[in-house]
């Protein structure tokens, strides 16, 4: 990497405000999985060791800019210090004279949480006044938010112009993982994208296109491609703007050669709860009422036969809704597949798919986790990471 790094850059004693993705899947109020919040623990720790006073900022869901009560960092807080062994300061806001005057109590080692740094509307607009504000907390910028990075927002790239600013040890392993695996990928190449981010991964659909031999689609965005091959969907998850580029995108993996799977069943249900009643349909035939909230054994089964041939999958989004039992089915197949899969490289990306792979216990099998899905996928793309470039060159 030409960035600088951590080991290039002086903190002892230092203020150094440090934006992780803290962005951890929740359910029911606790968080679902932690692997968000081990990743950073490298870079927390060094900086501890180091004796710099450690100011960590997150993101947390999407508040849209306001305070959001069920969206405050508190709960992960309260992880991080388990986790780590030491005491975390909490503030209740991100920046201003409240948090100046926390940070002046701090000694060297010490850690400070931040507030969710999209209570504010300034950080998605990447508002060069907060992006000040946050500056003047610290005296040096540590860039660890590898699943943020494709985003360029007030804390993860318009605080890097005002201070000196370097990654940290998850955004470095992390490009350099995904760097190796696409320098020369090996063939069959695979994607599988699922999951319920319509809007943000329709389009990176198209560029994978350009990249991969078999395109898999599952999770709430399929219904988008199911509308636009001319069938009805029923309550399933729709982007009804995206339909001709769907039908496009169709097209186009013929044109490319990329074969392009999509589900032929569907397990549907007649509300988005646990108690729903549920049956296997054919994927033209999804009722009216009904929504899709799995794809369907034959489906699986398909998607598994595709898997089990490829060289190198990449997998962003689960199948369905994972979190409850009745519709994890079709994720669960898919994430064994890969674990089954000998000689396959396999790169999970995204909180949830990450957090389903853990939760079937098959974190071990893959090849690599990455805490990314967005910035993964466009990474692989071969798009510029804002929160990247905007770092020191080395
Ligand atoms: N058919 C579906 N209908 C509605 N939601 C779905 C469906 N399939 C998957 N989901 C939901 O998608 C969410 C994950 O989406 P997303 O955030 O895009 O994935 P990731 O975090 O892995 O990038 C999960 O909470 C899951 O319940
Ligand atoms: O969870 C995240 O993205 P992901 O679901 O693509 O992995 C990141 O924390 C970025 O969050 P955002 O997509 O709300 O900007």
């Amino acid at each position: 990497m030409n960035k600088k790094t951590l080991k290039d850059v002086d903190v002892k004693g230092k203020r150094v405000f440090c934006r992780v993705d803290f962005n951890v899947p929740m359910q029911d109020g606790k968080i679902a999985d932690e692997t968000r919040i081990r990743a950073a623990l490298p870079t927390i720790q060094y900086l501890m060791e180091q004796g710099a006073k450690v100011i960590l900022a997150s993101h947390f869901g999407r508040p849209k800019g306001k305070v959001v009560e069920e969206m405050r960092l508190t709960p992960v807080g309260v992880r991080l210090a388990e986790l780590l062994g030491k005491d975390v300061k909490k503030a209740d806001e991100a920046y201003g004279d409240s948090v100046k005057a926390l940070i002046e109590t701090m000694q060297e080692g010490e850690v400070l949480l931040l507030e969710n740094v999209r209570f504010y509307p300034g950080e998605e607009k990447n508002d060069p006044e907060l992006a000040k504000a946050f500056a003047e907390l610290a005296e040096v910028y540590v860039n660890d938010a590898f699943g943020a990075a494709h985003r360029a927002h007030a804390s993860t790239e318009g605080i890097a112009h005002n201070l000196p600013a370097v990654s940290g040890f998850l955004m470095e392993k992390e490009l350099d993982v995904l760097g190796k695996a696409l320098s020369n990928p090996e063939r069959p190449f695979t994607a599988i994208i699922g999951g319920a981010k319509v809007k943000d991964k329709i389009g990176v659909i198209e560029n994978l296109l350009e990249l991969v031999d078999n395109l898999i689609i599952g999770g709430g965005l399929a219904y988008t491609f199911v509308k636009a091959q001319g069938h009805e969907i029923g309550k399933s998850l729709l982007e009804a703007d995206k339909v001709d580029l769907a039908k496009s995108f169709m097209e186009k993996a013929k044109e490319k050669g990329v074969n392009f799977y999509m589900p032929v069943d569907a397990i549907v249900a007649d509300d988005f709860s646990a108690d729903a009643n549920t049956k296997v349909v054919r994927i033209e035939e999804i009722p009216a009422d009904w929504e899709a909230l799995d794809i369907g054994p034959k489906t699986a089964e398909i998607y598994r036969e595709v898997i089990q041939k490829s060289k190198l999958v990449i997998w962003n989004g689960p199948m369905g809704v994972f979190e409850i039992d009745k519709f994890a089915g079709g994720t669960k197949a898919v994430a064994e597949a890969l674990a089954e899969a000998e000689g396959t490289y396999s790169v999970i990306g995204g909180g949830d798919s990450a957090a389903s792979v853990e939760k079937f216990g098959l974190a071990e099998k893959m090849s690599h986790i990455s805490t990314g899905g967005g910035a993964s996928l466009e990474f692989m793309e071969g798009k510029a990471l804002p929160g990247v470039v905007a770092l020191n060159d080395k």
